[in-house]
């Protein structure tokens, strides 16, 4: 067994009631010290295993004791079945025990493994208490003095799953159910008191008191505030005032009058607070949910007035005037709960809001702390570190009566959690508060004008109650007014209708009247507007109009048939100009190729003069050889007989006839056929003539056709040129001066003959 703080020596030291080191002693101070530790009180709650769980953990609960010890029947008992974890004696202490009860009697813990606690409280409600027991025990005192002016806060912290929802709100909603928590519990006790002391809900009056019940919900889910009963108000600001003190800036509040309106708000509320399922709790909250019950009071005196002033609160003849309001806060807190990550197997949206929940968790541990340090409360408190401590400064060491409800479960499973509780509930044992009862004078203001508020919601009822009574009457009269009113709205879609002919009449005759003026801003008779009633004169003047337009018409109808007789005219024109240029065009071609076809000529006739140049320089070559050979021989004969061959001379060797491989062609007459075969060539000398007959002729007829070809040429370029090329210009003139149908496409015809001509000339100058 561990012994420290919180363990088995310290917990049975603190059962006895000693005061903790740093607490003052004197006999003044400890009267004081016992009073404020009657203002925070921690209670603990072990809550019964659930079914679901006794089947999981496979632990048998068979009987519990009146005194509320928890025992496992003997027969029961297996060293396999732990059994709980957490055993509750005398209403007071608790002992938790690692590994389960039933090891531990079983003598396991001799091995030294397993480690035992014992915690003292004000009181510990084991699982077998019921609802009803735990408000009596936990939270009534608390209730009722907010009703006579404190602070009360009930605050229900612990794992998750252990039951904080359980033991605020309770399993089942109906009203009347055993199963409800201290938040019903409450607001019926508060009515209750109100009643049993002289007020009535909503009215609460009598002649000595009234009392006014407000509501407000809140819950802080990831360190953000919003109003659980506006849910369009979130993310809302703690502010401080002198006269008001701390208070959430924005957070509605709502008068009610009985509890069961109070009861539909909170459920309202409820079902708006951010819950999900953990592996440990199938609803869990994952929100602090904080329920505020205002209640103020107010303490009338009977004043005598006349009459006619006597107030409904007052008897006859006196009137009740307020003495001194007292307002009384409860706030009654389920808290999220704590968890280990690890344990609950958090993941995503959950990780993150378990994150907050202990991260707000840990810094109302860490104001516990400061609060309850061993020289007392430290100088400064960190209540700013979270939204929830910061709204629950009050209750925590403050102006507040508070209790603690710390809320275990019993699984051997739960045993470190089980623990953490007790050791912060433990710690939280030593935090003092003193409370004392709020009277504000300010605060008369706000119930006179709830007063007013209720007097003409009184007002409203009774006016509603008296139609009840006239209620044929009142079916009447609806009726009648239904009927006014849809005569009424009849009325209106006429005169809307009316409204709109009359409009459009209106707007008819103004573009009359506005043609009208027109029309006599067009009519002048000798310098005179002339009113267009005159109609006559209009007439006339409309015949004239009309006759003017008639005869320029027909002028322009015979001048248009003119000018189609001149186009038809001209379109004849344009033909024969056409044939012309058709029949020009044909001489061209025809000129042209004849062109073409001399020019062949001229070039056949040339390479003719050419084959005939290299037979006669063939002939020529021919001849020389002869006469080299002439001459060689002439030489010898003289070498050989002196005298008998020297009367040869070289140019009758000349004139000898050809040699016999030319001589076949030399014979014809034909120039062509004159032309000799293919060999040396050899030009002849400047002044050298050809001597040859046949040739002279040939190249004479050559030549003759080449003159005239040439001649032909120059006269077809004259022609082309002075004659054909003017005339197809003067065509071009006209036409270009005339308009006729088609009359592009022949000009464009005649442009191209123009460029014909012009090329043809160009080509025959080369
Ligand atoms: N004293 C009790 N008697 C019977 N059942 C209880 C008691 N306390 C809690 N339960 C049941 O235990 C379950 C968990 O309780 P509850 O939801 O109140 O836990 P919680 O501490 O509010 O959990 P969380 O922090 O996750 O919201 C519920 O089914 C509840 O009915």
């Amino acid at each position: 067994m561990l012994e420290g703080e919180g363990g088995f020596g310290a917990a049975a030291r603190l059962a006895e009631g000693k005061a903790p080191p740093g607490r003052p002693s004197s006999r003044r101070m400890e009267k004081k010290e016992s009073k404020s530790r009657q203002n925070f009180k921690v209670m603990i709650r072990v809550r019964p295993p659930l079914d679901v769980e006794i089947e999981r953990e496979q632990s048998i609960y068979k009987r519990i004791h009146e005194d509320g010890h928890m025992r496992l029947r003997s027969e029961m008992r297996s060293h396999c079945e732990p059994g709980p974890s957490v055993v509750v004696e005398k209403n007071k202490v608790v002992t938790l025990f690692e590994g389960g009860v039933n090891l531990w009697q079983g003598n396991h813990s001799a091995s030294g493994l397993l480690n035992m606690y014992k915690f003292t409280f004000d009181t510990v409600l084991p699982p077998q208490v019921k609802q009803q027991e735990m408000y009596q025990t936990c939270a009534k005192s608390v209730v009722l003095s907010t009703v006579e002016g404190y602070n009360g806060t009930v605050l229900a912290y612990g794992q998750t799953g252990s039951g904080k929802t359980h033991t605020m709100q309770g399993t089942v909603q109906t009203s009347r159910s055993g199963e409800r928590g201290i938040i019903p519990r409450a607001v019926d006790d508060i009515f209750s008191y109100i009643r049993n002391n002289g007020g009535a809900s909503g009215g609460f009056e009598n002649l000595s008191k009234k009392y006014l019940v407000r509501v407000s919900y809140l819950q802080i889910y990831n360190e953000q505030i919003s109003d659980l009963l506006k849910p369009d108000r979130s993310n809302l600001a703690i502010r401080e005032e002198k006269k008001r003190g701390l208070f959430v800036e924005g957070l509605s509040e709502w008068v009610v009058r009985s509890p069961g309106e109070a009861m539909s708000l909170f459920h309202e509320g409820a079902a708006r607070r951010a819950t999900g399922a953990t592996r440990i709790n199938e609803l869990s909250s994952r929100s602090h949910a904080i329920f505020i019950i205002t209640t103020e009071s107010c303490e009338l005196s009977q004043e005598p007035v006349s009459p006619a002033k006597a107030s409904p609160m007052g008897g006859r003849g006196y009137a009740a005037k307020p003495k001194k309001v007292q307002v009384g806060k409860l706030n009654l807190v389920d808290l999220a709960g704590s968890e280990r990550v690890n344990v609950t197997g958090a993941a995503g949206k959950r990780l993150e809001e378990c994150k907050m929940i202990n991260q707000s968790l840990s810094a109302l541990g860490k104001v516990i702390s400061c609060l309850t340090g061993p020289s007392g409360p430290q100088k400064h408190i960190p209540y700013r570190d979270s939204k929830l401590t910061r709204i629950l400064q009050d209750s925590l060491g403050g102006n507040c009566k508070t209790t603690m409800i710390a809320t275990v479960s019993p699984l051997p499973s739960s045993y470190a959690e089980s623990l953490s509780t007790m050791k912060f509930a433990h710690r939280a044992k030593y935090i003092r508060n003193d409370a004392y009862v709020n009277e504000d004078l300010d605060q008369k203001a706000l119930l006179q004008k709830y007063e007013a508020e209720l007097k003409k919601l009184r007002s409203e009822l009774s006016q509603k109650s008296k139609g009840l009574v006239d209620r044929r009457k009142l079916l009447e009269l609806e009726e009648e007014r239904r009927k006014a009113e849809q005569d009424k709205l009849a009325a209106m879609v006429a005169l809307e209708a009316q409204s709109r002919e009359i409009l459009r009449e209106k707007e008819e005759k103004r573009k009359l009247e506005d043609r009208i003026s027109d029309m006599q801003g067009q009519i002048v008779i000798g310098g005179q507007t002339t009113n267009i009633q005159e109609t006559h004169a209009f007439r006339e003047m409309l015949q004239k109009e009309h006759d003017r337009i008639k005869s320029e018409y027909e002028v322009k109808i015979r001048e248009l048939e003119s000018s189609l007789e001149n186009v038809g005219e001209n379109k004849a024109q344009i033909d024969r100009y056409k044939q012309l240029l058709l029949k020009q065009r044909d001489i061209m071609i025809a000129l042209t190729s004849r062109l073409n076809e001399r020019d062949e000529q001229i070039l056949y006739l040339q390479e003719e003069l050419q084959a005939y140049d290299q037979h006669q320089r063939q002939l020529e070559d021919a001849l020389d050889h002869r006469t080299a050979e002439l001459i060689s021989l002439k030489k010898s004969n003289a070498v050989r007989g002196k005298g008998e061959g020297a009367s040869a001379s070289p140019r009758q060797a000349i004139t000898a006839p050809p040699p016999p491989e030319v001589s076949h062609k030399s014979t014809s007459t034909d120039p062509v056929a004159a032309i000799p075969e293919p060999g040396r060539p050899r030009k002849m000398a400047k002044g050298e003539e050809n001597t040859n007959p046949n040739v002279l002729e040939g190249y004479k007829r050559l030549q003759m056709q080449v003159a005239n070809n040439s001649k032909e040429r120059t006269a077809l370029k004259t022609i082309l040129r002075h004659k054909i090329r003017p005339l197809v210009d003067d065509v071009r003139r006209n036409l270009s001066h005339k308009s006729f149908p088609e009359q592009e496409n022949v000009i464009k015809d005649v442009d191209a003959l123009i460029k014909l001509v012009t090329a043809t000339v160009n080509a025959m100058s080369l």
